[in-house]
């Protein structure tokens, strides 16, 4: 087959992601400089990263690396959690102001919003990290950064969660400098390690693209996609099975990698099933990663590692797919979703599927944001 008959939206939009990097760089460094004062950020206690669906996953793939950044301990909390659960004495000043950044491209989720106001209430310091100024978000935040993505096709949210991650490091990289962590310098070398993976990506994008796209041939037939990660590649784990829900309709799951050896080990009908696991090769878990790797492959299944190495000793018939990795493993989910971000824009085509359901059908009603945007607000 011929890979540009299978061109699609999602992959268009990964092609975009490295060039999207460099540029948003500078961009979100001005637009978040000042949004936090030097003051408020000697203040902090704790920080609480919230948002919905892709949002959620970018701050569980941020979130080592906003820890190794600011020293602070990080929690990434779901916007109901955070609305409806999480007691109201912790979200009081104790041994410093917690930071609430809500991440919403849109910033018209209403279960984020009412967390938002329920959170300020209390006395936590929000910031809303949002595509949209004039949106309710915004508008019960104490402070806003305000991202600006340059329009482009749809794409399931592939740019939107890079600019959602690479916000959040942002931030990170300035809450450390000002708490005198690293200097001024330091921070700099920080985001030019950033522009220098980008470039890294973007110069193996073309194999990339043939690989994931020749790996979507392969796969077409699988019902159920399996992956695992963990630290900041848990949230890389998480968006690639939403990337595989929404492009093909077929069932996906994720895992971190202790846990998936105690439960998705488990699920039957492996001959329908991929499994893909990331492995970064600077990765704290790597031993673990390994004695996977092993178990994996004597259940005898289709099996992907997506890793930075190209020494790493895979299994026998385990197929690599190789990326660029970074000096600071905090970092590599800045960019590791792309593979599989082409993989399920490609399976769609091949499948003939339409981006969720068409929202036709029995989706019809999953297709009215309404669900999302006006859901009752209670402020607990
Ligand atoms: N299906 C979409 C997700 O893809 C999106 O990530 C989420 C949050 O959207 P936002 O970032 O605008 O708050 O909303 C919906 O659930």
């Amino acid at each position: 087959m011929v890979r540009e008959e299978y061109d699609n939206p999602m992959a268009q939009n990964v092609r975009d992601v490295p060039g999207l990097c460099v540029s948003q760089c500078r961009l979100i460094e001005e637009a978040s400089r000042l949004t936090v004062s030097a003051g408020e950020i000697w203040d902090l206690g704790r920080i609480i990263v919230t948002g919905c669906g892709d949002s959620y996953a970018a701050g569980l793939a941020m979130k080592p690396a906003i820890e190794v950044l600011t020293g602070l301990p990080v929690e990434v909390i779901s916007a109901v959690d955070l609305a409806r659960y999480t007691p109201s004495e912790l979200l009081t000043r104790q041994k410093g102001t917690p930071l609430v950044l809500a991440v919403s491209n849109s910033g018209k989720v209403a279960r984020l919003g009412e967390a938002i106001e329920r959170a300020g209430n209390y006395g936590c310091l929000t910031v809303a990290v949002t595509g949209s100024r004039e949106s309710r978000l915004a508008r019960v935040s104490k402070k806003v950064v305000e991202l600006s993505i340059p329009e482009f096709v749809s794409g399931n949210g592939v740019r939107s969660y890079l600019v959602s991650m690479l916000a959040l490091l942002i931030i990170a990289i300035r809450i450390g400098e000002v708490k005198g962590r690293y200097t001024m310098e330091a921070s700099q070398s920080i985001r030019d390690e950033i522009c220098v993976y980008a470039e890294e990506f973007r110069n193996i994008m073309p194999d990339l693209d043939e690989q994931m796209f020749r790996a979507a041939e392969k796969y077409a037939s699988k019902e159920l996609f399996d992956f695992i990660g963990s630290g900041g590649n848990t949230g890389t784990a998480w968006f690639s099975q939403a990337k595989i829900i929404e492009a093909t309709g077929e069932w996906a799951t994720y895992s971190d990698t202790e846990g998936w050896m105690h439960l998705n080990c488990f699920f039957k009908h492996l001959s329908r099933k991929l499994t893909v696991q990331y492995a970064s090769a600077k990765g704290p878990e790597l031993s673990r990663s390994k004695e996977l790797m092993t178990a994996i492959s004597e259940m005898k299944m289709d099996f992907c590692v997506i890793t930075d190495s190209r020494d790493l000793v895979l299994p026998e018939g385990t197929e690599r797919i190789w990326i660029p990795g970074c000096q600071k493993d905090w970092m590599w989910p800045l960019l590791n979703y792309l593979p599989v971000s082409l993989l399920a824009g490609y399976l769609c085509e091949l499948k003939g599927e339409a981006y969720g359901r068409g929202c036709r059908d029995s989706w019809k009603v999953c297709g009215t944001t309404k669900l999302l945007t006006e859901s009752r607000i209670e402020i607990l």
